[in-house]
């Protein structure tokens, strides 16, 4: 197959394995988030595909031929979009972007790049002189001259704030797949693998915990682990009988028999339609949404998403009802 393929593999430090039989693909033209909590390898993942890092076991496999050990970072075809742009200061926005080109095929790719990131006219800036966003689209266009086989993008909206981060990331989605580019980008922000993939890897202590599309890991994880690290979550103990159980929330449809968890996010959670009753805690307003706090007869308190107009105030008292199944992970014994 071409884009990149990932086969088993193992890897670590003295020993000590860090990513342990690892398994997924890329098809030519996909744009993969391997999303994973701090430590669980993510960057040791990125530094064995850029061959940084040796392989101890397993097959790396970019545009049908084999990445072992003994092809150099520079005969890889990979491109790198580092953390914070890492631009060569004493560089001009052109001469940064022509890095990687040969001097005839300069001028008219760079220019290209360029406009394909939106900073056409910027060519003769000095990265001094650029924005955090300039600097990481000059980065994306950077990495992406040379036309790699994949693109690999290390957290590349961390440094940047909310709003900004959420506006580059459509761009450079928008930009990858203008480009045609393969791409693998690594983050431990949910949102924002969820939001830019066409499929996620979820890594946990060095193994997948899930591989699959970002609505399937949101609305379908595989164990609870990654239900509440992709979002989230109002939970509480039950035991599911004939695809029902019984919460504080009333009884509420499910799969899964037996005991274990129940678990609804809280979008999920709706106000004013009927269901049990519930006492107002807190309203905190986010901008585009706001999280209602509740309490419940029992005591409980759980967080309801509510997008519009917030019709309640702390201290009223409001009917909660749950729109849709809830998910269930059953106890392991
Ligand atoms: N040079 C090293 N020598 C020994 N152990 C290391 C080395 N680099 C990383 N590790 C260990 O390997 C594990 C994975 O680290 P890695 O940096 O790949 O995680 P990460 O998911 O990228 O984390 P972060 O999001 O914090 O950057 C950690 O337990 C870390 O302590």
């Amino acid at each position: 197959m071409s884009g990149l393929s990932v086969k088993r593999l193992v890897a670590g430090y003295g020993g000590d394995p860090v990513l342990r039989e690892v398994d997924f693909e890329v098809p030519e033209g996909g744009l993969l988030a391997v999303l994973g909590p701090s430590g669980c390898g993510k960057t040791t993942l990125l530094r064995v595909l850029a061959g940084f890092h040796p392989v101890s076991s397993g097959e790396v496999w970019l545009g049908g031929r084999q990445l072992t050990s003994a092809v150099p970072p520079e005969q890889r075809g990979i491109g790198i979009v580092p953390q914070e742009g890492a631009l060569f200061p004493h560089l001009t926005v052109a001469g940064n972007v022509g890095f990687g080109l040969r001097r005839g095929d300069r001028g008219s790719r760079v220019e290209e790049l360029l406009d394909l990131v939106g900073l056409a006219g910027f060519g003769a800036r000095m990265p001094a002189e650029l924005s955090g966003g300039q600097a990481q689209r000059v980065a994306l266009a950077r990495a992406l001259a040379p036309r790699p086989g994949v693109v690999l993008l290390d957290e590349p909206f961390s440094a940047l704030d909310a709003g900004l981060r959420e506006e580059l990331r459509a761009d450079v989605r928008a930009t990858l797949k203008a480009a045609g580019a393969t791409a693998l980008l690594v983050t431990h922000d949910q949102e924002e693998a969820l939001g830019i993939a066409d499929h996620v890897v979820v890594l946990r202590d060095g193994a997948v915990a899930q591989f699959a599309r970002p609505q399937t890991i949101y609305t379908s994880p595989t164990d609870l682990g990654v239900a509440l690290f992709v979002g989230e979550a109002v939970t509480f103990p039950g035991v599911a009988r004939s695809g029902l159980v019984a919460t504080p929330l009333g009884e509420l449809r499910t799969s899964g028999d037996g005991p274990g968890t129940v678990l609804v996010r809280p979008e999920q959670l709706i106000l004013g339609s009927g269901g049990v009753m519930s006492t107002v805690d807190d309203v905190r307003f986010h901008g585009h949404d706001a999280t209602v706090l509740l309490r419940l007869a029992d005591g409980t308190q759980v967080r309801s998403r509510v997008q519009g107009r917030v019709e309640v105030r702390a201290g009223d008292s409001v009917s909660v009802s749950v729109d849709g199944p809830a998910l269930f992970f059953g106890d392991t014994p």
